[in-house]
């Protein structure tokens, strides 16, 4: 069964103008999402030059705390603000890892520049 079907049609009005900032929140939700990510590229690129670690803990630490606080604020549950956070997190930092095995570091015989 379709959701609505069957209920009165100022009810499925409303869902309709629901639903439809529902679709815009979720593509707002992509675009910052993927503007995230083209930075985190950056900061993959610039940890794999330079022979930085993929993932940062005490940094990761950090961002937890305060998305958790943020999200209580905003009466989001902390502990799916968290999730979603070391959700995204471990994506980057696959990223990392693969940008690093593929990109020689800097100063080393391999880099073009030594
Ligand atoms: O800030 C960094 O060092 C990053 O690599 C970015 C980022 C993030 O996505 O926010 C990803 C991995 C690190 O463990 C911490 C944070």
């Amino acid at each position: 069964m379709t959701a609505g079907s069957g209920a009165a049609p100022e009810v499925l009005e409303e869902l309709n103008r629901l639903r439809s900032s529902i679709d815009n929140m979720d593509a707002a939700l992509v675009h910052l999402l993927a503007e995230r990510f083209k930075i985190t590229q950056r900061v993959g690129e610039l940890k794999a030059t330079h022979g930085l670690p993929p993932a940062d803990p005490e940094r990761e630490a950090r961002q937890i705390a305060r998305l958790r606080a943020l999200a209580a604020d905003a009466r989001l549950d902390p502990e799916f603000a968290e999730k979603f956070l070391t959700f995204v997190v471990a994506e980057v930092v696959r990223h990392h890892e693969a940008i690093a095995s593929e990109r020689p570091l800097a100063g080393s015989p391999v880099d073009g520049r030594g």
